[in-house]
């Protein structure tokens, strides 16, 4: 098999001691299903995202495929690349393969991080049915069916663009790499490599994943000598996808636990604000005090490549600088801002910071004397407007008792 379409992100050239991670897909995906996670990783790993063959940008070859002839592509690739050893993170197939690279050529990876894929996944019958499938009536007979194992319903429900934007990721995949693919899971059993790998395992699990349910993560996180299992409520079977920010926080912690720095992800490498990886990792725990994880996690899942570069400055540098000046301090923060928004007539904006100002400490009554004091320097009809703005806001914390679910003005940033 010839060398596999890649994508590099992260401090290039990587200084040394920046650990690699290896990023692997599901069958079906290609590398862009990562993109909601590489702003996050890339602040501090050098990050390396392949295509399967015959998915994203990577040539087929004709099938059938066994697992090692996926693994030899990998391996082709990451020599090609000079990668040295990496973290190899993957999902479903990208998980298998994974695997199987670390069991074969133990001194390429230094660990493994395993979302929602299986040591053998029955029944082989079901897999050459699928590849016969795909071969006659293509890619695009099974995207539906394959999409819908890879979301939970409600989760699907509220997010149609996205389900649409997946099930023409799969119907893109070529069909003879499809097939093919689906002929190496037919012929997967890796219950054998699993105590001997040498590496420490993450193994996640989506707690209503159809197509690898839990038990099949907790056998790998129990056979392999260092192993651990993480169940992801409200999850199926491509959580990366649905929650993206846990799974890369969940990567992040792994690796840095592996690499010796240990910890917390969101406080460890936040002492040095002078690099971006620190001010990315300051910056989203603050946005996460300030906005609440339910706005966060909805804009991480929001991600496209076309606004991920947005996401990563408005982190670093919002988040990551300015809310981190020590200069003022989060009331008088959220004052300013509530004052500047009011006066640009920012509506969505306004509606927001309302939400952050109560979890900055700010009263309604100081809430309500800001907006005045608004009415006199940029005008009574700004200040109107912000009132019944913030009262919408106020009447939707006073129903929904600030549980996570959307609130006004909640759709942006
Ligand atoms: O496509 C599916 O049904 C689920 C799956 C198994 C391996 C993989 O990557 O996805």
């Amino acid at each position: 098999m010839r060398p596999l379409h890649h994508q590099l992100d992260g401090p290039l050239p990587a200084p040394e001691g920046v650990p690699t991670l290896l990023l692997l897909g599901s069958l079906g995906s290609s590398l862009r299903s990562w993109t909601p996670q590489v702003a996050a990783l890339a602040a501090r790993f050098r990050v390396l995202r392949l295509d399967l063959p015959g998915h994203g940008a990577s040539p087929a070859a004709a099938g059938p495929y066994a697992l090692d002839d996926l693994v030899d592509a990998v391996a082709a690739t990451l020599d090609d690349l000079g990668t040295g050893p990496v973290h190899a993170v993957g999902v479903s197939l990208g998980g298998m393969v994974a695997l199987r690279l670390a069991a074969r050529e133990p001194q390429r990876v230094r660990s493994l991080a395993l979302f929602c894929t299986s040591a053998l996944l029955g029944p082989a019958e079901g897999w050459l049915e699928r590849a016969r499938t795909v071969r006659a009536e293509g890619t695009a007979a099974v995207a539906e069916a394959v999409v819908g194992r890879w979301l939970t319903p409600g989760f699907a429900a509220r997010h149609p663009a996205l389900v649409a934007d997946l099930r023409a990721m799969v119907a893109a995949v070529d069909d003879e790499g499809y097939a093919g693919c689906c002929e190496a899971i037919a012929g997967m059993d890796l219950r054998a490599d699993l105590p001997r790998i040498g590496v420490p395992v993450l193994a996640v699990a989506g707690a209503d994943d159809p197509a690898t349910p839990p038990e099949h993560l907790r056998a790998i996180a129990d056979a392999v000598p260092d192993g651990r299992l993480e169940v992801v409520p409200g999850a199926a079977h491509v959580l990366p996808l649905e929650h993206p920010a846990r799974a890369a926080e969940l990567v992040t912690a792994h690796v840095l636990a592996v690499e010796g720095g240990g910890g917390d992800p969101t406080t460890d490498l936040t002492t040095d604000l002078t690099t971006d990886g620190g001010r990315h990792a300051a910056g989203m725990r603050t946005r996460r005090q300030v906005l609440g994880d339910a706005h966060v996690d909805r804009a991480v899942a929001g991600t496209t490549e076309f606004t991920a570069g947005f996401q990563d400055f408005i982190t670093r540098y919002a988040w990551g600088d300015v809310w981190q000046r020590p200069g003022l301090d989060r009331r008088a923060r959220s004052t300013v801002t509530l004052a500047v928004l009011t006066t640009l007539g920012q509506e969505h904006e306004l509606q927001m910071h309302v939400r952050a100002a109560l979890r900055n400490g700010l009263t309604t009554a100081e809430i309500g004397e800001i907006l005045q004091h608004c009415a006199i320097y940029a005008g009574v009809p700004a200040a109107n407007r912000a009132f019944a703005l913030a009262q919408r806001v106020l009447d939707e914390l006073a129903r929904h008792d600030e549980s996570g679910a959307a609130g006004a003005g909640d759709e942006e940033r």
